[in-house]
């Protein structure tokens, strides 16, 4: 007969099962587990098996197979909780079986039981981080089941049940590696809050380093003050290399606030913590301990050449398979890496800026993805009312086998969209931003000259009949500047602009020339025609005469040279000549357009109160 206690002293052996042989053998002999012939146990045997292949030969059943569908229901029976969970370890770390694996997903949903729901959940997750390398997949997961999961009350079935410290460990990581450093440190804080009041012995050096390089660029240092202090009494019981880091980390927070004293008490942390031996006497930790402490002495002195160096040297020996590092040395080298980047970076203040820009793009790219992120995990309960509804509609019609429960897959699919989407917009900004940057000006935001001479070169690769430039000066902008300053100036500038684009036909093309010059280009038009948009530009000028930056009541014309391209040969034959037009017009008393076959003009308006 199937036993209910038998369920917890089987699930209890699984922290067990990668132990030698005879420990594993010794703990299953205290069940009945190699005894019991009911489907739970064959189950469990089945799951313990893969690790400890030669369980059979104590168990009294020496063929171990792979459980039977009728096992499947009777366990679920029994247990929905306890079933969920074992056919997912079977599903996702023996059989490696995704698709599956989902089904019992939708299984658990439309059973409507969370907490199963939430163990699946975590179990794909891992499946999906460890073996899909799909990290999106797996913070969809992770999230999915956060809400529900519990945290590790018990510590006697941990492993087998998937518990909220890991599950939080995990989207603490993963949120990192995608760059979401803010949110990261959020679940950070959340999973160090948790794991300290069950299991702060499973919190590694490496969860504490990071805590601290994120607290720390993240500006709160207070809490990176704390996580650190932490993290070197807690280095103190350590391997070397934990004590190294938590010194370095230590180093990074003093280093990050800057604060009077705190670089000179960071070169003295650093100088204390050199290997104290003779070189010739160095191990692998001694010489990694050199590199990295003399990395970030150069980092914090601006000697960037040599801190890359020797960090670049760090990494060679890290990856040195024969020496006794951990995979995480790397990444945390890495943050060292970027660490001194960053705080020499101080000195370009251009490179800076422009590091500002990218990152304010990307935190809004971010901010879409942690926004998406936070409705994600309140899906379960969404989905599970969702499967009811369908089920109710479905018993109606007599069509249960039509229950669908395509959500799930929706809200991944949705939140990989989204992602792509906002990368794709991102990255679309930066390259319009760039391209505006390049070709705008920013002041009059009119086209600037570079993207005018790319016009320009088009118009003349084409028969250029009918195709006029004109180049316009403000007149005696000089004392439009002198006389109500230059802010005075700029909006004069800006009003320029915006009436030549304002007059403009939608074929015309403008761009800020020069100072207070601007050329413009007007297609298939007679060059008296031309001249009639120049007077209708200079009237509008002309109206304005109220400016924000001056109490002052007063307007300004400009002088302008306009010829017709198919007189030249190139481009700097026509501004030239359109240029001595625009000396004429100032020659002849200003407020007046020039043509080469035109010479009349009309005084429009000449600047008035200045
Ligand atoms: N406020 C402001 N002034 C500018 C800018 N660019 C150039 N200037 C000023 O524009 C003025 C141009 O003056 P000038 O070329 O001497 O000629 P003007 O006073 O316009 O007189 P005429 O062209 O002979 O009518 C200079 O004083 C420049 O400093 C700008 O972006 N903003």
């Amino acid at each position: 007969a199937e036993d209910e206690s038998a369920l917890y002293q089987y699930a209890n052996l699984f922290k067990y099962r990668n132990d030698a042989s005879t420990r594993f053998i010794e703990k299953t002999k205290q069940t009945d587990l190699l005894t019991a012939n009911t489907a739970v146990a064959r189950v469990f045997r089945f799951i313990y098996s893969h690790a400890q292949s030669d369980l059979a030969e104590y168990s009294l059943f020496p063929h171990i197979s792979e459980p039977t569908d009728a096992d499947w229901n009777t366990f679920k029976e029994l247990d929905e909780l306890y079933y969920a969970n074992a056919k997912a370890l079977i599903l996702g770390f023996i059989k490696r079986d995704l698709d599956k694996l989902i089904r019992l997903k939708k299984e658990m949903i439309v059973a409507g039981n969370k907490a199963a729901i939430a163990q699946v959940s975590s179990v794909l997750s891992i499946v999906y981080l460890d073996y899909e390398q799909d990290s999106l997949n797996a913070l969809a997961e992770l999230l999915y089941a956060l809400p529900e999961i519990q945290p590790n009350m018990n510590k006697a079935v941990y492993g087998f049940f998937y518990d909220k410290e890991l599950v939080l460990f995990h989207i603490y990581w993963i949120l990192y590696d995608l760059g979401a450093y803010e949110s990261s440190y959020q679940y950070g804080k959340a999973y160090f809050a948790l794991s300290k009041e069950t299991s702060p012995e499973l919190i590694s050096s490496a969860d504490y380093f990071l805590m601290v390089m994120l607290a720390s660029q993240l500006g709160l240092f207070e809490e990176a003050f704390a996580y650190s202090d932490e993290f070197l009494t807690k280095a103190e019981q350590g391997q070397p290399s934990d004590q190294l880091y938590a010194i370095l980390a230590k180093v990074v927070v003093l280093a990050r606030r800057n604060a009077p004293g705190d670089i000179e008490q960071a070169l003295k942390l650093l100088s204390l913590s050199k290997p104290d031996i003779q070189r010739e006497d160095w191990n692998a930790i001694d010489e990694a301990r050199a590199l990295a402490v003399n990395a970030m002495e150069a980092g914090l002195q601006r000697n960037v050449s040599k801190a890359y160096q020797l960090i670049s040297d760090l990494k060679l020996l890290a990856n040195d398979p024969a020496e006794p590092f951990h995979s995480v040395d790397t990444k945390n080298l890495t943050e060292l890496e970027r660490f001194i980047a960053e705080y020499n970076l101080d000195s370009e203040l251009a490179a800076i800026t422009s590091l500002k820009l990218v990152q304010h793009e990307h935190g809004k790219l971010l901010n879409a993805l942690n926004n998406r992120l936070d409705s994600l995990g309140r899906e379960m309960q969404a989905d599970i009312e969702l499967v009811n509804v369908e089920k109710m509609k479905a018993q109606n019609i007599t069509q249960r086998q039509a229950i669908e429960t395509a959500n799930l897959k929706t809200i991944i699919l949705l939140l990989v969209i989204t992602l792509v989407a906002t990368l794709a917009a991102w990255l679309f900004v930066q390259r319009r931003r760039t391209h505006h940057l390049a070709y705008t000006d920013p002041l009059t935001s009119a086209p600037n000259r570079r993207f005018m001479f790319n016009l320009l070169a088009k118009a003349f690769a084409k028969p250029r009949t009918g195709n006029c430039i004109a180049l316009i000066d403000i007149d005696h902008f000089k004392r439009v500047n002198d006389t109500y300053g230059h802010q005075t100036g700029d909006e004069v500038l800006v009003a320029c602009s915006r009436v030549i684009r304002s007059r403009l036909r939608s074929t015309d093309q403008y761009c800020r020339y020069g100072g207070e010059e601007f050329l413009l280009l007007l297609k298939e038009i007679s060059v008296p025609k031309a001249k009639d948009i120049m007077d209708d530009i200079r009237l509008s000028l002309s109206g304005i005469n109220k400016w924000q930056s001056t109490s002052a009541n007063f307007s300004v014309s400009f002088s302008c040279g306009l010829v017709e391209l198919s007189q030249y040969n190139d481009i700097d034959d026509a501004i030239a000549h359109c240029d001595k037009l625009l000396y004429t017009a100032k020659n002849k008393g200003r407020g007046r357009t020039i043509t080469t076959s035109l010479e009349n003009d009309i005084v429009v308006n000449p600047l008035q109160t200045v």
